[in-house]
């Protein structure tokens, strides 16, 4: 684990894997971190140097004042690839980490060498429905988020078979820094890709969870046909669906990095 320190904020970091292997970056989700891509630094970092590190305002990263935008959190992974000497890396970003890597994707494409986006869309919701919840956060914190969470993230089937890892998941979302979800939130109110997915040239694998009731498979497919090249791939499960659906995220996340 280690950190890099910017002007505003700190992002912790963990790097796994052969040094001489190719790069891939996980990028986490709204209320995660890091360790939500525990199965697959797991899978891959035997054959590539796995990047996962903390959204600002969220794990152990810190929370720099006021409301953030997706150029930020892009600037963010920049900053990363930039320190650690990263010229080009493959990218895999769940939900807000689908925005993140849909801004490399249009603002910084030469540095990627393919473009993975799970769980996420060109636009995700109102910005009306970012807004009241950046509202309800502020002022009454994470916890009254908790079961609307649970119910979005993993399905009832999911959630009882497997009761301690997503207790787990939701105590990280429970420690999530408010300031830094609400933050977070703002990023994905205002994001909108959907003039310019015709720009992200790189290959690009878009995973739904065909359950999922924030960014249903629609919204996926949508991406996979507006990108320059790119592939569409379902499995089983609601939003947090690279944990629901392991062996098939990582399946499909294989076979577009050719590994
Ligand atoms: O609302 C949620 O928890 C799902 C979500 C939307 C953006 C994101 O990263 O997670």
């Amino acid at each position: 684990m280690a950190f890099l320190e910017l002007p505003r904020h700190r992002l912790r970091y963990v790097v796994e894997g052969p040094a001489d292997a190719p790069w891939l970056t996980f990028c986490n989700s709204l209320g995660t971190d890091l360790h939500m891509w525990e199965p697959q630094a797991r899978a891959f970092s035997g054959r590539f140097r796995v990047l996962r590190y903390d959204r600002r305002g969220h794990g152990l990263s810190s929370t720099p004042p006021g409301l953030y935008t997706v150029d930020d959190l892009g600037a963010d992974v920049l900053a990363l690839w930039n320190h650690l000497g990263i010229e080009r890396s493959h990218f895999c970003g769940l939900s807000i980490g689908g925005l993140t890597g849909q801004w490399l994707g249009v603002h910084a494409g030469e540095r990627l060498l393919s473009l993975t986006v799970a769980a996420t869309a060109a636009k995700i919701g109102s910005l009306e429905s970012w807004r009241a919840r950046i509202d309800q956060v502020r002022a009454a914190g994470l916890q009254p988020l908790l079961e609307g969470t649970r119910e979005r993230w993993f399905s009832t089937a999911f959630a009882q078979t497997h009761a301690q890892q997503v207790e787990d998941i939701l105590q990280r979302f429970l420690t999530t820094s408010a300031e830094g979800y609400a933050g977070c939130c703002n990023a994905v109110g205002h994001a909108d890709f959907r003039d310019r997915l015709a720009d992200i040239r790189v290959p690009t694998l878009a995973i739904a969870g065909d359950q999922d009731p924030v960014c249903p498979p629609a919204d996926l497919q949508a991406i996979a046909t507006g990108v320059a090249q790119g592939r569409y791939a379902s499995v089983p499960g609601r939003h947090i669906c690279n944990l629901e659906s392991v062996d098939a995220f990582n399946a499909a996340l294989a076979a577009h990095l050719h590994a």
